[in-house]
């Protein structure tokens, strides 16, 4: 019998929505939820990329309500379980009761990671709801281990059941995964489950993962193909094979998570994120992936390279919902090459 068990998660439909800059249609959803549900995946994240009521101007608008995408899911999945991102003050208990109503049984509520006191409530209004809680402690590289296990502590008192270590700009490498997870689960000490959510700036998602597992964390998430904000996410079926090799048990198909991801997902994808300069820029200072976009937009509006923007955030120390200002940035930037 294996030593490690762990639950993946996959959420090409939510963190992958950010590279299709959340256009993914009804079909497209049902299409890739019936494939990860085949492939035994018990959790599938379905929400526009930014979480419940993302679609906006600021972070860019969904094709298709994302109620109807998450009911859409709900419907296909016969074993997995349908869960939803929420960013409080983005997303409200209004949405959440929605998401509930139309068949999701999983909310993951997602701060900064100095910040956990603004998820209380929404832990609260979940639990009362019937829902599995999963607390998502976003750019968790920018604390210590201790600092991040004391807002672990805050979720977990909040009625969080699971707390994961975000590695939101894909900068941590190796330990500084393990050391988080460790931190975690000491003071946990099992009233929550911890998990990982890895990216793939320097190259490390996968490799972050298995030091995640190895220091007590039973989540993992991953998304197929790597689809995702910034350089991408660990990749489900690449994580699938991998822990498969190490003897980490985690009950999927190995062959059906490789089948969708290249016969279902690939012909989908209308931007594949690879590790560029400005997505390698992002893990190495430490910058939030769901920057990026914005970041090129921005380089582009005002004739300015997206790596400078990037790093000059990074220097900065903006945190998520700090979109509005990289145009800021670029401004400066700008009147600086004058
Ligand atoms: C919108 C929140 C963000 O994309 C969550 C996440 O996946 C991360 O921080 O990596
Ligand atoms: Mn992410």
């Amino acid at each position: 019998m294996s030593q490690y068990k762990v639950r993946l998660t996959d959420t090409t439909l939510r963190d992958g929505s950010h590279a299709m800059r959340h256009r993914f249609t009804e079909d497209q959803v049902r299409k890739v939820v019936r494939a990860l549900d085949d492939a035994k995946v018990p959790v599938i994240e379905v929400t526009h990329g930014d979480g419940l009521a993302g679609s906006s101007f600021n972070y860019g608008f969904s094709a298709v309500d994302e109620m109807v995408l998450i009911q859409a899911a709900a419907e296909e999945a016969n074993q997995a379980k349908i869960a939803v991102l929420m960013l409080p003050g983005l997303g409200t208990i209004t949405e959440l009761k929605e998401a509930h109503l139309r068949g999701a049984k999983v909310v993951r509520v997602a701060t900064h990671c100095t910040e956990a006191d603004v998820s209380i409530e929404h832990f609260h209004a979940a639990r009362e709801l019937g829902m599995d809680t999963v607390g998502f402690l976003m750019l968790s590289h920018r604390i210590s281990p201790k600092e991040l296990a004391a807002q672990a502590r805050i979720m977990a008192d909040a009625g969080c059941q699971c707390v994961y270590v975000v590695d939101s700009a894909g900068h941590m490498i190796m330990e500084d995964a393990a050391d988080r997870v460790s931190a975690l689960v000491d003071e946990l000490q099992g009233d929550a489950e911890v998990g990982f959510h890895g990216h793939q700036n320097l190259s490390f998602g996968v490799t972050n993962s298995v030091y995640a597992v190895r220091a007590g964390a039973t989540r993992i998430d991953g998304t197929l193909r790597g689809l995702g904000a910034g350089a991408g996410n660990s990749p489900t079926e690449v994580l699938a094979a991998a822990f498969e090799r190490l003897d980490i048990e985690t009950g999927v198909d190995v062959n059906a998570l490789m089948y969708a991801a290249e016969e279902v997902l690939r012909p989908m994808i209308t931007r594949m994120p690879i590790m560029d300069r400005a997505s390698i820029m992002q893990g190495k200072v430490g910058v939030y992936n769901s920057f990026l976009l914005h970041a090129e937009r921005a380089a582009e509006r005002y004739g300015v390279a997206a790596h400078d923007i990037l790093a000059e955030v990074g220097r900065r120390g903006y945190v998520g919902g700090q979109e509005d200002m990289i145009i800021d940035v670029a401004v400066w930037l700008q009147s600086q090459a004058r």
